[in-house]
């Protein structure tokens, strides 16, 4: 039997037509200081080998490993070298060189011996047994990496290991993929600011500050714009504003209401329309479209999130954060989702597959860890989603769930 939600997009197809669009941010150069977090868009050399010469990696002597080898205990020490310089001779017959960890090892001396089993006497040192390995304690020239090595790779995420392997191999700026740049609009005549006490009919923007957090930690750079009115030429305004930015996320306003303006303005923007309406619940209206070039730069995506707070999030984790991850990383990008055992039985009746505020059960832990789903009471409940770690995924139809049944689960953080 036909519904008339069968002729939207389902929720595969409408990530495909967002990912299509969402192509990678122009590289820019950054300075290593900047570029946690960001993505390379480079391949990385090195222009030197590492270590630079064969380093003694413990305080105490450098040896022939065959003299010790062949029975003698006593050698008589030659230079010593100290971390920053270098040996000035080879190690003459039965001689040894005091050297520092870090410093390079005269040629010939294939080992160092720790000092602590040593012993001084006078011009000598005596070693106190043991067979000694060639190799022992010396790490040879270009064992970590060699001139010209591929060190890292255009996508990598930098980190501090990768940020310090970059200074090591004198980088002092890297191309990395921008971080987009996002604006978040509210609208709604409804709205006043979390400060404000509403008065009747009135409701507080807990939309913004949402999106602004989750689009942060999807690694965007976040301008929050004030409420927009349900108005042509203040939401006109606003609008026109937020298509300077890589992506436009605006809440409310996109449904079927005769104040629900945000999807014409955006059109008389020039904004293209890729699809309204998803096979979703909750979030079911969202509006995708793509804004007119920016110069050289690609047109904006435009996210028309549902104004009921808790589709916007799911709407988000569906298909915004997917894409802002597109647009500064060419690693694949997909929504967060894993397959977990459900903790209870559960029912569930609806024509969309519908994501359900759903914590981890207390009673296991970790990848293990089974969904409760929890007590909600529909799209415009965030007190119940503010207890949750992600939602259990439901197929639509009309179903009993025993516990220990296993389904997708799409998280949160
Ligand atoms: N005839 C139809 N009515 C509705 C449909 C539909 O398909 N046909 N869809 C319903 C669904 S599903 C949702 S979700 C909502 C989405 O509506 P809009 O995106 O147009 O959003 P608004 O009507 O502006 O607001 C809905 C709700 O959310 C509150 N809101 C809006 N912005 C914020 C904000 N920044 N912070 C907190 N709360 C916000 C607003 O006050 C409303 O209560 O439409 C259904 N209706
Ligand atoms: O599906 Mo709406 O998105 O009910 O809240």
């Amino acid at each position: 039997m036909g519904t008339d939600i069968d002729h939207l997009l389902t929720i595969a197809e409408a990530l495909r037509a967002v990912r299509e669009r969402a192509v990678l941010l122009t590289p820019r150069l950054c300075s290593l200081a900047e570029a946690s977090g960001y993505c390379l868009a480079e391949d990385v050399t090195a222009d030197l080998d590492l270590p630079p010469f064969d380093k003694a990696l413990v305080d105490g002597y450098a040896v022939r490993s065959s003299d010790l080898n062949a029975g003698e205990c006593r050698l008589t020490v030659g230079e010593e070298i100290v971390a920053g310089r270098t040996p000035t001779r080879a190690l003459a017959p039965h001689e040894a060189a005091a050297i520092m960890t870090g410093a390079p090892l005269p040629p010939d001396a294939d080992a160092v011996v720790m000092v602590e089993k040593t012993r001084r006497d006078g011009l000598d040192v005596i070693f106190e047994g043991g067979l000694v390995r060639p190799g022992q304690n010396r790490l040879l020239r270009g064992r970590e990496m060699r001139a010209g090595d591929i060190v890292l790779r255009k996508g990598e995420r930098l980190n501090a290991p990768r940020l310090g392997l970059l200074a090591s191999v004198g980088r002092s700026e890297v191309l990395v993929f921008p971080r987009p740049r996002v604006a978040v609009v509210p609208t709604g005549d409804e709205l006043v600011e979390p400060q404000v006490v509403p008065g009747p009919g009135q409701i507080r923007n807990s939309n913004a500050v949402m999106l602004q957090a989750l689009a942060g930690s999807a690694g965007a750079e976040v301008c929050s714009f004030p409420i927009a009115p349900d108005e042509r030429t203040g939401l006109r305004s606003a609008l026109e504003r937020g298509l300077s930015f890589d992506v436009l996320t605006i809440t409310g306003g996109v449904s079927a209401g005769n104040r629900d303006l945000v999807p014409e303005v955006l059109q008389s923007l020039g904004v293209t329309c890729v699809f309204h309406k998803v096979q979703v619940k909750p979030g079911k209206p969202l509006w995708f479209g793509v804004g007119p070039p920016r110069g050289d730069a690609p047109g904006t995506l435009v996210f028309g999130l549902p104004g009921n707070p808790v589709s916007g999030i799911v709407g988000f984790l569906l298909f915004v954060r997917p894409a802002l991850r597109a647009l500064a990383s060419p690693a694949e990008s997909l929504p967060i989702v894993s397959r977990r055992r459900l903790a209870r039985s559960f029912a569930h009746s609806s024509d969309r597959p519908t994501y359900y505020p759903s914590r981890f059960s207390p009673e296991s832990a970790g990848a293990e860890a089974g969904i409760e789903p929890l007590d909600w009471a529909g799209s415009a409940d965030l007190r119940t989603v503010a207890q949750a770690d992600g939602f259990a995924v439901f197929p639509a139809g009309d179903r009993h769930y025993q516990a220990g049944e296993v389904v997708d689960f799409l998280h949160l953080g």
